[in-house]
This record gives structure tokens, C-alpha cells and sequence, in this order.
């Protein structure tokens, strides 16, 4: 199982690339399962979690294929293939359950592990269930999977008025993804206003949908008979670009993430011009200078869905406070179980007292490298941040999560003279 080692106490200097955001890729390559057309993506992160979604596609019969430099992909669904997703590649990957929607549109079935809980939580995929039910799908849960079938005689799902009871991310986009081919109009209510959702719907335009409203809480779709195949651009990764923001205000230094956007990183850019670092939209990216973590203030937030503090930052802020000066109070709202880097940070020298779902931070550590364990995806990546403001030699263990998330972090890393390896 590879390992990242860590030394260090280096500043953080130049310039990274930031990649296709995962979150953005995943979806849009289920919603190549909504035509037969060839759908062709650019800018997709060299990532594990993309490697088992083709591998998911592969395994139903559609045709995949790289290409070029620039993450080039490109997907041909034939109308003869196998509309399911079995257990071992869904178990991986959560955003398996992302071809439920598409499938059961474009080919009126679908058989689709249910993906169970993780690390940070336990993760129910309820109201991607009610919302196809609503729009007139049959779907049960029998020996783990969800069979979903349209009910005899019917061609296509039925548009449909659909509140979700929480804001979903991938619901959202599942429900989104079937709304294009259902007939007659659907309006998705409470819907998620992530860059992700909305750069989705871009893509679904792009293929033929008629969608309005995407970016704010009521998107409105009117289903259409088929889509043709695109071109489309996945947008830059935020999670990753704000990944490395918090690493160069922690270890202090100048860089310039290139492709980075500014605007799909208000709350966490406000956290760190509080928390006295420099960072500002310039050309096609984001400008961060920072004096180093123990100059800087640490700062309360509490996590919410878009355009509210994400929780896929929260792990890594949380390592940048955990060396800033004074105390923070870090509430985690989406996921009832995302302080699992806690207990490791704490092996590093971090002060952090858990209270249900708040996590009150003593800033003002002086870390000392070991050997921690990685648990979820952006725990590893506060693990590393913690790493590069640690003193001596900081082992990572179980990085596998991190590779299913990150494009290359140890090399872009390395670009920006980080001491850091990957020991296989
Ligand atoms: C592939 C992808 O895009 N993953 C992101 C997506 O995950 P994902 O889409 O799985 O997260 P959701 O937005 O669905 O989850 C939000 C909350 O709603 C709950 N819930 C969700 C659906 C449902 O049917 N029932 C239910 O109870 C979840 O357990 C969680 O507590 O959004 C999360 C929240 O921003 C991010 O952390 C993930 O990185
Ligand atoms: C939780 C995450 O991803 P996933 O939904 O794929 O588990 C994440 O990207 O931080």
C-alpha cells in the first residue's frame, strides 16, 4: 500500500495547475449514458475514482477512450447495453449510484448496488430513490441492489414537481439527468446550487436539454425526446485549488494556481483573507501569499451546502488552525461523522476537543512528524498539510483515498518545493 512521505518546514513557492474537478467528471461522464452519440470530455483529472467509473461504463458496454494531453475522454452508449452497477465497483465509489438516473431515462431500467455509508458518514441515497419514484419509476431494494423499472407500457419517465428533503449534491444531479428525457416539464425544488450541479447542466445543454435555473434552488427542465452527443469542458476542481490554498497559508510562501476560480471559492477565500493571508483572483487563476500558519489567525466556520463553507474543505482549514494563533470552533453540518483526521492531527501535536458536531481548535501547535493513518479522502489531505508544517519526517499511510480525489498532489507539490515522496 503506498505511503507519502513528508518532511517539513519548506515554504511552498510557484505556480500549480489546478485540475477537472472529480465531483464535476463523475457526473458528467454517467451523462454520456443519455445518448448514443459520442460525448466527448476535456480536462478530465487523472484520478482512481475516474478509473472505476469507466471501468463501471466499460462493464455495461459502452466504449470509452483517452485521449491527448488535456484529460480527453470520449464515451459512445450503444442502445444495446447492460444497465447495472454491481456491488464491487460501486463499494469503491458512492458516485456509482450517478447512472441510476441516466439509465433508467434513456433505457426505462436499471440495477444499482446500493452504495452504503463511508468513513464520514452514513449516507442514505433515499431521495434519489423518491425522486425517480415521483417522476413514475417502480424501484425496489432486493439483496443490496436497487431495481428500478418503469412500470409496463411506459416509455418514459414522467416529469414531475420533486422537493428532496435535504439540499443533495448527486440527487440533485440524478434527478437532473432523468429529467432531461422524461416527459413534460419537471421542476427539481431545494436543488443544490454547487459549481458541479450547474457546470452538469451546462454539459446537458450542450447535448440538446432544455434546462433553466441551474445555480440557484429551482431548476426547471422540460424532457425531450433524445440528446445528441458534445464537447464539453469539466470545470477546474475548487476542492483541489482550496486544497492548496490552505497548504501555502499553513507553510507560508507565494503561489499561483493556475486555472483556479475565484468565484466558486468565496467562503473558504473570505476564511483566509480573515485569517490574514493574501489571495486574489489574477488572470486565470488564484494569487496566495502567506506569512506561514503561526503568523496567521485561526478561524471559526461551520460547513453548508454551496455557496456556504464546503465540507470537503473542512478537514484541510482545520489543519491550518491548528497552527494559527487563538482558538476556532469548526461545526461540520452535512456529515454526521467527517472528524476522523481529529484523532491523527492529535498524534502531530494538535489540539482539538470534539463536542458532537463541533470541533473547538487551540491553535498555537508546534507539530512534530509521525506516522498517521488516512481514513477519508481530505482527511489525507489535511494529514498532508499537517506534514508540510510539521517538523521532521511525517509518514501518511493509506493514501489510496487520497488517490481516488487528487490528480498528482505529491508531484504538484514537489512543484512547489515541498520535500515530499511517495514510498510504494
Ligand atoms: C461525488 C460528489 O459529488 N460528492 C460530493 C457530494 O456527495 P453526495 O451527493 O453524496 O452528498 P449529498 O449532498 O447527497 O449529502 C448531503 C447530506 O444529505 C444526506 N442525504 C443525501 C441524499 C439522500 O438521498 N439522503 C440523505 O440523507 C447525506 O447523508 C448528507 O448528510 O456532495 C457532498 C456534500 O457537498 C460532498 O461532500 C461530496 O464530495
Ligand atoms: C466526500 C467526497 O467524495 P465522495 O462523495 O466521492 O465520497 C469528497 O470529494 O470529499
Amino acid at each position: 500500500m503506498d505511503k507519502l512521505l513528508v518532511r517539513g518546514g519548506r515554504a511552498l513557492r510557484g505556480e500549480v495547475v489546478i485540475s477537472g474537478a472529480k465531483n464535476a467528471a463523475l457526473p458528467e461522464m454517467c451523462a454520456a449514458l443519455l445518448t448514443d452519440e459520442p460525448v466527448h470530455l476535456i480536462n478530465v483529472p487523472r484520478l482512481h475514482d475516474v478509473r472505476t467509473m469507466r471501468r463501471l461504463l466499460d462493464n455495461m458496454g459502452v466504449k470509452t477512450e483517452t485521449h491527448g494531453e488535456r484529460g480527453g475522454m470520449s464515451f459512445v452508449a450503444p442502445d444495446a447495453l447492460s444497465p447495472e452497477a454491481p456491488y464491487e465497483l460501486v463499494k469503491t465509489m458512492r458516485a456509482s449510484v450517478l447512472a441510476l438516473g441516466p439509465l433508467l431515462a434513456r433505457f426505462g431500467e436499471a440495477t444499482i448496488s446500493l452504495p452504503g455509508g463511508c468513513a464520514i458518514g452514513s449516507r442514505p441515497v433515499d431521495q434519489h430513490i423518491k425522486g425517480l419514484q415521483a417522476m413514475g419509476a417502480h424501484i425496489v431494494v432486493e439483496h443490496g441492489y436497487m431495481i428500478a423499472k418503469l412500470p409496463a407500457g411506459q416509455q418514459r419517465l414522467r416529469g414531475a414537481r420533486i422537493t428532496t428533503d435535504m439540499i443533495t449534491v448527486t440527487g440533485t444531479e440524478n434527478l437532473l439527468m432523468a429529467a432531461t428525457l422524461a416527459e413534460g416539464e419537471t421542476v427539481l425544488e431545494n436543488a443544490a446550487q454547487e459549481p458541479e450541479v450547474t457546470d452538469l447542466a451546462e454539459m446537458l445543454i450542450a447535448m440538446g436539454a432544455r434546462i433553466e435555473g441551474h445555480g440557484t434552488s429551482r431548476i426547471r427542465i422540460q424532457g425531450v425526446e433524445r440528446l445528441h452527443g458534445c464537447t464539453h469542458q469539466v470545470v477546474a476542481d475548487r476542492i483541489e485549488a482550496g486544497t492548496f490554498l490552505c497548504a501555502v497559508a499553513a507553510a507560508g510562501g507565494e503561489a499561483f494556481l493556475r486555472h483556479a476560480r475565484a468565484d466558486h471559492l468565496d467562503a473558504v477565500i473570505d476564511k483566509l483573507l480573515e485569517a490574514g493571508a493574501r489571495v486574489a483572483a489574477e488572470g486565470d487563476g488564484i494569487r496566495i501569499s502567506s506569512p506561514g500558519g503561526a503568523e496567521l489567525k485561526a478561524q471559526s466556520f461551520r460547513t453548508t451546502e454551496y455557496p456556504g463553507f464546503p465540507t470537503d474543505m473542512q478537514a484541510q482549514f482545520m489543519a491550518l488552525n491548528v497552527v494559527a494563533q487563538g482558538t476556532a470552533m469548526v461545526a461540520e453540518t452535512i456529515f454526521e461523522n467527517r472528524f476522523m483526521h481529529v484523532n491523527e492531527l492529535a498524534r502531530l501535536g494538535a489540539q482539538i476537543a470534539i463536542d458532537g458536531r463541533v470541533a473547538t481548535v487551540t491553535g498555537g501547535a508546534r507539530l512534530s512528524g509521525a506516522t498517521v493513518m488516512a481514513t477519508d479522502l481530505r482527511a489525507s489531505a489535511s494529514l498532508v498539510i499537517a506534514g508540510l508544517i510539521a517538523s521532521g519526517e511525517t509518514l501518511v499511510d493509506r493514501i489510496y483515498h487520497l488517490d481516488r480525489g487528487y490528480d498528482a498532489m505529491e508531484a504538484k507539490l514537489r512543484g512547489l518545493g515541498a520535500d515530499i515522496e511517495r514510498i510504494q
